[in-house]
């Protein structure tokens, strides 16, 4: 009989928490843009935003047995991550499964395959990120790993890593990595601002951007 595990390290729910204050993208940079799931990987809707420690499953393309064992496993605050394939043409989670998922207060899901019920799941409000929606059912046949690293979007994810969604994408944080994460993330917010300050201030964006030396080492000549 194949043996799934369910048991992992999660990472301290206070520095989860203050990684959501920054964006996705932010977060990608602030690693030196490291970790980053394909751009093909997006919310349901825009106003969909996660932050937690990742439940890791796998599923057959086109089948959801899985997925469901891991909503029945994962503990609130988890963000359930499927790799299913990268198979657009099957809706593997919709409006029913949503509700188990708010029920025990998780934290969202990300699959690299469909969804479907996207007008129920945007009521919901339960964040959903995936490859496409597909109104293609699902079977429940094939069992497979939980709680194991996978492969998705182009990313290895580890249970227990932290993943952070938001309308421009998904980016993952190793669990070891948060603190540094959230440090450098806020370096590089600060950062930002001191840019926009300047910009707002009328300076130039070869000037703000540090550009002229670049410019010139690459030989480039303008004309004004
Ligand atoms: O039933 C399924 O397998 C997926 C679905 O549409 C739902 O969760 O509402
Ligand atoms: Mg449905």
């Amino acid at each position: 009989m194949p043996h799934v595990n369910t048991k992992f390290d999660r990472p301290d729910p206070a520095l989860v928490e203050r990684l959501s204050e920054y964006s996705s993208a932010t977060i990608h940079e602030a690693q030196g843009r490291l970790g980053a799931l394909s751009s093909t990987i997006k919310p349901v809707d825009d106003a969909m935003s996660l932050c937690g420690p990742a439940f890791t499953v796998r599923c057959a393309p086109r089948d959801n047995i899985m997925l469901q064992v891991a909503i029945a496993y994962a503990r609130p605050g988890d963000v359930i991550v499927v790799s299913a394939g990268e198979y657009a043409e099957a809706g593997s989670f919709g409006d029913v499964l949503a509700n188990a998922c708010v029920a025990k207060g998780l934290g969202g899901l990300i699959t690299d395959t469909g969804v479907r019920d996207t007008r129920e799941l945007r009521e919901l409000g339960f964040p959903v990120f995936s490859l496409s929606v597909s109104i293609k059912g699902t079977v429940k046949e094939t069992v497979g790993p939980m709680a194991e690293p996978v492969m998705i979007g182009g990313e290895i994810v580890r249970p227990g890593d932290v993943v952070r969604g938001d309308a421009d994408g998904v980016v993952v944080v190793r669990r070891e990595d948060l603190g540094e994460a959230v440090r450098r993330s806020q370096e590089r917010v600060d950062a930002e601002a001191g840019y926009i300050a300047a910009y707002r201030a009328g300076k130039s964006v070869i000037e703000v951007s540090g550009l002229a030396a670049v410019l010139e080492a690459k030989g480039l000549l303008i004309d004004e």
